[in-house]
C-alpha cells in the first residue's frame, strides 16, 4: 500500500516548548487514520506542518509525494483541510465563498458545494458572520470536499456539530476510504472515532506513542484483575513483550493495564502464592488511550493508601 502521508522524526520547538519530539509516522491511503491526544499534545501543530502552514524544525515529510515546505500550494490544492478554528471571510454569503473557492478548482466545485450546503439546510444568502458555530463548520466541511479531495486532513472537524450530524458526517468518512481516499483527522471524540477509524496514532507529549490499526491495538491491550490474599503480596514482573501501561492498587485488588498480555502470563500470576483470583477484561479505545496517556491518576477509593505497589521491578 502506498503511503500518502509519511513523517520522519519531525521535531518542532517553539519558544520555551518542545511541541514536537521526534514524529515518525505513515498513513495508507485508502484509510481512515486517527490522530488522538490530549489538549497540547502536539495533533494542531503536527497538522499545520503537514499542510505546509508550518516549517518543522527538524525532520521530514511528505504529502502525496510533495514537500510541504516547498509544495505548500499544490498540497493544498490535492487535498481537502478544515482546521480546529476555521478561518472564513465573514463579510461574504455562504453561496459567494463557495463560487470565490470555486475559482481555484475544476468546474464540480461548485455543484458539489452547493448540493452540500442545501443538504446542511444552510441558505445560501447568510452572511458567514452570521452564521451559528455548527453551521460555520458545516461550510468548512463543505468547502474541503467539494473538490472531492484524494486526502482530507480534518483537525477537530466535528466540534460544534450536533450528535446526528457528526455521526453521518464521520460515517460518510468511511464511504471516502473505502472508495480508496484517505482521511486523516485529529479528534478528542474518542468514542465516535472507534466507529470509524482503521488505524489510530496516540500523539502523546509531542511523540507517537502508538500508532497501529484499531483492531490490532484493542487486541493487544488488556485489562488484568488481580484478587490477592493480602495486600503486601509481591506480583512477578511480566516478561516482554508485556508493556505495564497503568498499574492501580486497591487493598487486596490490583488492576493493570498491559499490552502484549498472554496466557503464559495469566498462568504466571496465577500461580503466584498469594493470588487468590486473575481475571481479564478488554478495553475500549478510550480506556486504551488513557492508559497510554497515563491520564488514569486521578483519585480513586483506596482502602489503604499507604499500602506500596509490590509489583517486582516496578513498572515493565
Ligand atoms: N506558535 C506557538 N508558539 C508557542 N507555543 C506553541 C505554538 N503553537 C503551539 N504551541 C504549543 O505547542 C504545544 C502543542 O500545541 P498543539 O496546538 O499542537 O496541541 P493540540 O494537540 O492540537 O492541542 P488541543 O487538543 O488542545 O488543540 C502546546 O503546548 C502549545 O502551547
Amino acid at each position: 500500500m502506498n503511503h500518502i502521508i509519511q513523517t520522519s522524526d519531525l521535531t518542532m520547538s517553539f519558544r520555551g516548548c518542545d511541541a514536537l519530539r521526534g514524529v515518525t509516522l505513515n498513513v495508507d491511503e485508502g484509510t481512515v487514520f486517527a490522530l488522538l491526544g490530549e489538549n497540547g499534545a502536539g495533533k494542531t501543530t503536527l497538522i499545520r506542518i503537514l499542510t505546509g502552514f508550518q516549517l518543522p524544525t527538524s525532520g521530514t515529510c511528505r504529502i502525496m509525494d510533495l514537500n510541504p515546505a516547498k509544495d505548500a500550494l499544490e498540497i493544498r490544492r490535492r487535498t481537502g483541510y478544515v482546521s480546529d478554528a476555521p478561518a472564513l471571510y465573514d463579510w461574504m454569503g455562504v453561496g459567494e465563498i463557495g463560487w470565490f473557492a470555486a475559482t481555484l478548482y475544476d468546474n464540480q466545485f461548485l455543484p458539489r458545494y452547493k448540493e452540500s450546503i442545501r443538504r446542511y439546510e444552510i441558505p445560501e444568502d447568510r452572511k458567514i458572520r452570521h452564521l451559528s458555530k455548527g453551521q460555520r463548520a458545516k461550510v468548512a466541511l463543505s468547502l474541503a470536499l467539494a473538490h472531492d479531495p484524494d486526502l482530507l486532513i480534518l483537525d477537530e472537524p466535528t466540534s460544534g456539530l450536533d450528535p446526528m450530524v457528526r455521526r453521518d458526517f464521520l460515517e460518510s468518512m468511511i464511504d471516502r476510504a473505502a472508495s480508496g481516499r484517505t482521511v486523516f483527522l485529529s479528534s478528542h471524540q474518542i468514542s465516535e472515532v472507534e466507529r470509524v477509524a482503521d488505524v489510530i496514532a496516540i500523539l502523546h507529549d509531542g511523540k507517537v506513542r502508538v500508532c497501529e490499526p484499531l483492531d490490532k491495538l484493542k487486541d493487544s491491550v488488556t485489562e488484568v484483575a488481580i484478587s490477592l490474599e493480602d495486600p503486601l503480596v509481591a506480583l512477578p514482573t511480566l516478561p516482554k513483550p508485556a508493556e505495564v501501561l497503568d498499574e492501580q492498587s486497591y487493598g487486596r485488588q490490583r488492576s493493570m493495564v498491559v499490552r502484549h498480555y498472554d496466557s503464559e502470563m495469566h498462568d504466571l500470576l496465577a500461580s503466584r502464592v498469594g493470588v487468590t483470583g486473575v481475571s481479564e477484561r478488554a478495553l475500549s479505545l478510550e480506556e486504551i488511550f488513557i492508559a497510554f496517556t497515563g491520564r488514569s491518576q486521578s483519585p480513586k477509593p483506596v482502602e489503604n493508601a499507604e499500602i506500596p505497589m509490590a509489583i517486582e521491578g516496578g513498572l515493565a
